[in-house]
């Protein structure tokens, strides 16, 4: 049997805050709308907000290189990552923690590149660097076929966030929400919430794009956060949309539909502490037949 801590995971209450940004082709526009909303953001009491995967770029293998930013080495100069400044910029000006969706990277030294989501405290300085780990490459016969692998290299760590007043979060992208293991170490190693800048398509979004989200939550009994652009059927890629926020019950606190706007919900750690104590999985896990996957390395190569 394993043992549970019965130290609380999230100190006090956060109000998040997804943002299911309209983007275009143009980055400077893009960065000018993001920092517009998080302030909407921040005005209405959100001290964590999230933007979306891709948010200043449209996304698609064709799209990276054109739009990718050097981050290394950190921190970068305005020229090398106009993105990381101005997602500081954001952080601070609204004094929030802010996930700043994803940009495309690229490492000058060994000319690979990454989908990366840079987060940022109240402060404006850098908390945490997740390389998409999982890359999307997907074929479902007249549907869809997808090849990051094609232009992008994966990232190689689980990446767990430290909000000193309130506790821990995980930060991973869109595909990584497929794979529970990812989900689970965070979990096990102490965040209160699992948050994922995404773009699920009309294909896998009506299909799993929800399902992903309150698995995740069910699983682990933690809060979920799904960050999409909103759709633009003039775009190659049409993002399913539907930002929403789960919470450790697996119930959907809300969910946007596919237009621009921001869902916000209330994150308690009585909610966390309750679902555990009632569906005690924590103290009812079998180590002696299974192994578990949080104990050891998760990192292999740290920005
Ligand atoms: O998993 C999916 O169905 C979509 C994933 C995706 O769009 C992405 O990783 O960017």
């Amino acid at each position: 049997m394993s043992t549970t801590s019965s130290a609380p995971v999230l100190k006090k209450p956060i109000k998040i805050s997804c943002i299911q940004l309209a983007s275009g082709a143009d980055k400077d526009a893009n960065l000018q709308h993001a920092a517009a909303k998080v302030a909407e953001a921040a005005r209405s009491g959100s001290k964590l907000v999230v933007l979306p995967e891709c948010f200043n770029s449209p996304y698609g293998c064709d799209y990276f290189p054109q739009y990718a930013e050097t981050l290394l080495p950190s921190p970068p100069t305005r020229e090398q990552s106009p993105s990381f400044h101005a997602l500081s910029a954001m952080a601070a000006d609204n004094g929030v923690y802010l996930v700043g969706g994803s940009i495309p990277e690229l490492n000058p030294e060994t000319g690979k590149y990454y989908n990366t989501s840079l987060t940022f405290g109240p402060d404006g300085g850098l908390l945490g660097t997740h390389r998409k780990v999982h890359l999307f490459d997907i074929d479902i016969p007249g549907k869809i076929k997808f090849k990051e692998s094609d232009v992008l290299s994966p990232g190689n760590k689980v990446t767990l966030v430290e909000l000193p007043e309130y506790g821990t979060i995980a930060v991973a992208i869109c595909y990584d929400v497929r794979f529970p293991e990812l989900a689970t170490i965070a979990a096990r190693r102490g965040a209160f919430a699992l948050v994922y800048p995404g773009a699920f398509n009309l294909t896998t979004g009506p299909m799993h794009w929800r399902l992903l989200a309150q698995a995740r939550a069910v699983d682990n009994q933690i809060y979920v956060a799904l960050c999409s652009p909103a759709r633009d059927m003039g775009a190659s890629y049409h993002a399913w949309g539907h930002s929403l926020i789960v919470d450790p019950l697996a119930k959907v606190v809300v969910e946007a539909d596919e237009h621009e706007t921001i869902v916000q919900g209330e994150l308690v750690g009585e909610a966390i502490a309750e679902a555990r104590k009632n569906i005690p999985l924590n103290s009812q896990r079998r180590f002696d037949v299974y192994p578990d996957i949080s104990q050891g390395k998760i990192s292999f190569d740290e920005l």
